[in-house]
């Protein structure tokens, strides 16, 4: 459904990744692991189109309107948590993309949204200020407006992050039946344990892809030397 090929990214001199091909399936939950730097971040925003490939290409599968039916969650540090709106107006921007700005959210867009809230836990919070909101709440609220857009491919940059253990099981059980329910899921995360534990497809990053398969076919002592040695961390910061 979705995918890259021979994918290079350069930011000025820096090559942060180099000839990525991955395929991510409907039905599948992946996990995109790798150490700080890694190029995982510059993966996801690449198929959004917010970094531009100096070479390669990503790939929908047919009938997708490209980068219309991707949801894509950034890491939730990068927004701006001040911006004055509520939780209800956040998730609705995740169907102000599907009715477009020229026409008022229907009846059908506010049930999505409500919806979206409920099953992230944060329904009762919708009237706040979303600066007034724990991290773990933020991370529910980045959620619900995904949710809310109803698009056949997530990506999610780091959704562990700040979240407690209780609200991390829950999270990955709705990922997980996303991804049940048909959707292609992909999550950037640091905790491999996590990602072996919910996820069907592992792909260790860094720089290039090191190890793309099942967690039995990658999590081997060898893949995780290659991917988190710190020869690989030097190599990559020498060119930084
Ligand atoms: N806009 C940018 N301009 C210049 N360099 C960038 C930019 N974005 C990322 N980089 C560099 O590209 C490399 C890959 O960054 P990226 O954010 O994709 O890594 P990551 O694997 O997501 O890291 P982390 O786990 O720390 O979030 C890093 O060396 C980073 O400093």
């Amino acid at each position: 459904m979705l995918g890259v090929e021979g994918l290079t990214v350069r930011y000025g001199a820096h090559t942060a990744l180099e000839d990525a091909t991955v395929r991510f399936a409907p039905g599948s939950f992946s996990a995109v692991i790798g150490p700080n730097g890694a190029g995982k971040s510059t993966l996801l925003k690449t198929v959004v189109g917010l970094s531009a490939p100096a070479a390669g290409r990503v790939t929908f599968g047919p009938g997708m309107g490209a980068q219309s039916d991707v949801a894509y969650v950034p890491q939730q540090q990068t927004l701006d948590w001040g911006f004055p709106v509520t939780v209800w107006d956040v998730a609705m921007m995740g169907r102000t993309g599907r009715v477009g700005w020229l026409r008022w959210p229907g009846r059908g867009d506010r049930a999505q949204v409500a919806d979206a809230l409920r099953q992230t836990g944060v329904y009762e919070l919708r009237g706040r200020h979303i600066g007034a909101l724990s991290g773990g709440q933020r991370q529910r609220v980045l959620l619900a407006r995904m949710l809310a857009r109803d698009a056949r491919v997530l990506l999610l940059d780091e959704p562990l992050t700040g979240v407690d253990a209780a609200t991390q099981e829950q999270l990955m059980e709705l990922l997980r039946a996303q991804a049940d329910a048909g959707r292609a899921v992909v999550m950037v995360t640091h905790d491999l344990e996590q990602a072996s534990r919910w996820c069907d497809h592992l792909v260790l990053v860094n720089r290039r892809v090191i190890a793309d398969g099942t967690p039995a076919e990658v999590y081997t002592p060898r893949n995780i030397e290659a991917t988190f040695s710190s020869s690989h961390l030097g190599h990559t910061h020498a060119e930084a």
